[in-house]
């Protein structure tokens, strides 16, 4: 269902689990990051208001979009503690036809951390036409996609722990 037909964001957090004894980490790139941060805190607030304590949300910061391939990966290995990652970027078209090659190998390569990790990788990257899209999708009139990837992490948890 696309975004600009519903906000996407809204939970009932009785539909979800408790997280107070999870442990997330949160890789956040520095490209555009004035969304980037939006989608943090999106994501902060949305695990603080299901239950996880501060302490256990871990947060890195990566140059880019595509460092955040490298930046789960490591963050995963120095940290067995955790019980998912998030990773958080938001990449916008400019003249030419690195957005594609950004996005796509930013997609393909959260996708392999999914294969071979023991714990889920979710991924948050806004992949924009212009910062007027990314503004809606970051805390603006189409919600925010941080919060919609803290409740998909919640449930991967749950799912991970339960398996
Ligand atoms: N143009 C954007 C980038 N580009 C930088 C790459 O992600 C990467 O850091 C560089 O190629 C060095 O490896 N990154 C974003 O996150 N957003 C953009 O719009
Ligand atoms: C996704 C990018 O790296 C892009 O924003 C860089 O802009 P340009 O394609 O004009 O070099």
């Amino acid at each position: 269902m696309a975004t600009a037909n519903k906000n996407l964001s809204e939970y009932d957090k009785t539909t979800l689990p408790d997280g107070k004894d999870f442990r997330v980490g949160i890789v956040v790139s520095e490209w555009n990051d004035q969304i980037t941060n939006g989608l943090y805190s999106g994501a902060e607030a949305a695990l603080l208001d299901c239950g996880l304590l501060a302490e256990n949300i871990v947060r890195w910061n990566v140059p880019g979009s595509f460092e955040l391939i490298f930046g789960a990966k490591k963050m995963i290995e120095v940290d067995e503690t955790l019980d998912a990652v998030i990773v958080v970027g938001c990449v916008i078209k400019g003249e030419t036809m690195h957005f594609d090659f950004v996005c796509e190998g930013v997609t393909h390569g959260i996708k392999d951390l999914n294969l071979i990790s023991d714990i889920p990788v979710i991924f948050c990257l806004l992949t924009d036409n212009h910062i007027e899209q990314s503004i809606a999708r970051s805390g603006g009139e189409h919600g925010n996609k941080g919060t919609e990837a803290a409740i998909a992490a919640l449930k991967m948890i749950d799912l991970n722990r339960k398996a």
